[in-house]
């Protein structure tokens, strides 16, 4: 079995009926929406926030309700997504999908935070995935500098030869900084950027790790 298919299905399973979740973005957690939508079919009892257009679209084919956002009185049961890497201390980056702004507006606000992956995606150290950095699109030549005296090489996301525009409108400058010894201050430094806004790195957010190998077995451990 594919390893993100074994990853996102495995997830599946800490969803019980009654409860809202969260769900991501990417082709990993393709798999939980799918594996969610046969379950509904079959009689669970869910409601799910999407994190991206790409996802509220899938979710709508799977035939999983959607909770709108404006309707939520209290944080999410859970929220299952993907990630580009994760570190030992299971800090991640995102974004590799454009996704990363309400991926993290929707898992802090989830009481459980649930992150798949393949077995690939799970490094020593954070960095060599360019971090995804959504700038507003005024000045975005200026903040790209800024975040080159940042140490890294800046590059300015680019989709059909226009800028990759993401669900918010927004520009994605892929950061690659070769490495990332302490992202806990770098998104701290990145956030107060003025027109940085939202970066890629998830410090302290996951709850639980699934990995899918590639023969099909799934390991999970307990995030921060
Ligand atoms: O913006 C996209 C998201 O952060 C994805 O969750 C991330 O890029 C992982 O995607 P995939 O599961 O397709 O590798």
């Amino acid at each position: 079995m594919d390893a993100k298919k074994a990853a996102g299905e495995k997830a599946a399973e800490y969803i019980s009926d009654g409860m809202r979740i969260g769900l991501g973005t990417g082709s990993t957690v393709y798999w939980t929406i799918v594996r969610l939508g046969e379950l509904v079919k079959e009689g669970l009892r869910i409601e799910a926030v999407p994190t991206s257009v790409q996802t509220e679209k899938l979710a709508r084919e799977a035939g999983i309700p959607l909770l709108p956002l404006a309707r939520l009185q209290a944080p999410l049961d859970l929220t299952v997504d993907g990630a580009d890497e994760v570190s030992p201390k299971d800090e991640l980056i995102k974004g590799g999908g454009g996704a990363l702004l309400r991926e993290k507006l929707i898992a802090s606000f989830s009481d459980r935070f649930i992150v798949v992956v393949d077995h690939s995606k799970c490094v020593s150290e954070l960095g060599r995935f360019p971090l995804p950095v959504e700038v507003v699109p005024f000045g975005w030549e200026m903040t790209s500098k800024q975040l080159r005296q940042m140490g890294c090489e800046p590059v300015l996301r680019m989709r059909d030869g226009a800028p990759f525009v993401t669900d918010n409108g927004n520009y994605v400058i892929d950061c690659r900084f070769g490495s990332i010894p302490n992202p806990g201050e770098l998104t701290v430094e990145l956030n107060k950027l003025p027109g940085v806004v939202e970066n890629g790195l998830f410090v302290n957010m996951a709850d639980l790790i699934v990995v899918g190998h590639p023969n099909g077995t799934v390991r999970t451990k307990s995030g921060t």
